[in-house]
């Protein structure tokens, strides 16, 4: 059976600037199985972002195909597009992106809203469970700015958790936290991922590729597969 929830087929990706064509993702072919937690590594601007934004389905392709969760997107509407992305994609960002005059509790409520599967009764109890899974109950009453950074990125990991999605999408998700709050970000994505979350993370870093199952390096618009040691001292 084919398991993988992310399939990238032969994907190209450019963008024109003053300078000429920029061909960022060439040929591009991927594959995330289900319950996997896999880094890709890569230098400043070598398309990690424009890889992830691709499979969140914030941003298309040129030319391939991608399958997410066995689904072809390429021909999705707008509106398809935004209804597999609330079922199955939550989102993990560097700078956490909480709105700051929402109290912890109304920030997870957000993405409840735009969830026609998940009834306004139930909120209570979805925004309390997923508290509960990154440890942080106590705190549901308190505004972005009464927590400390890595407080802040675990609230942003429970309202990527609160819809249920099958997969994480994780953007440098440690790049704004010193090294104890990375550690403890990271230890709760690798609890995740051993309840059987799918997490993909794009980082820099390989502290946080050797929480990592699978790392791939992306270079020159190629994804190859790569040891998380080997980007000790190379990116
Ligand atoms: N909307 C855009 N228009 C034009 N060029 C873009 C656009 N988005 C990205 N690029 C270019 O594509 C390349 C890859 O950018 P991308 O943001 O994906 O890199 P990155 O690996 O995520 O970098 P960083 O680690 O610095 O965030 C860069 O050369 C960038 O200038």
């Amino acid at each position: 059976m084919n398991n993988c929830v992310i399939e990238l087929t032969d994907l190209n990706k450019s963008f024109s600037n003053g300078a000429g064509n920029n061909h960022v993702l060439k040929q591009v072919n991927f594959s995330v199985h289900s319950g996997e937690m896999v880094a890709i590594l890569g230098q400043s601007g070598s398309g990690k972002s424009t890889l992830l934004s691709i499979m969140g389905l914030l941003d298309t392709a040129d030319s391939g195909r991608y399958h997410l969760c066995g689904q072809d997107v390429t021909t999705f509407s707008t509106y398809q597009l935004s209804q597999l992305r609330n079922n199955h994609i939550g989102w993990v960002f560097q700078n956490f992106n909480l709105i700051a005059d929402m109290t912890v509790t109304e920030n997870l409520s957000v993405p409840l809203r735009f969830n026609t599967r998940i009834k306004a009764v139930d909120y209570q109890a979805k925004v309390s469970d997923v508290l509960r899974k990154v440890g942080l109950s106590e705190k549901a009453a308190f505004y972005p700015a009464e927590l400390s950074g890595g407080q802040q990125q675990r609230v942003a990991i429970a309202r990527a958790l609160i819809c249920q999605p099958d997969i994480l999408l994780c953007d440098e998700p440690t790049g704004n936290l010193d090294s104890s709050n990375s550690n403890n970000v990271m230890e709760l994505l690798s609890a995740l991922h051993q309840e059987g979350k799918t997490v993909l993370i794009i980082t820099h870093d390989s502290e946080v590729a050797a929480y990592c199952q699978k790392a791939y390096k992306i270079s020159d618009g190629e994804i190859t597969a790569a040891s998380p040691l080997e980007f000790k001292h190379a990116v």
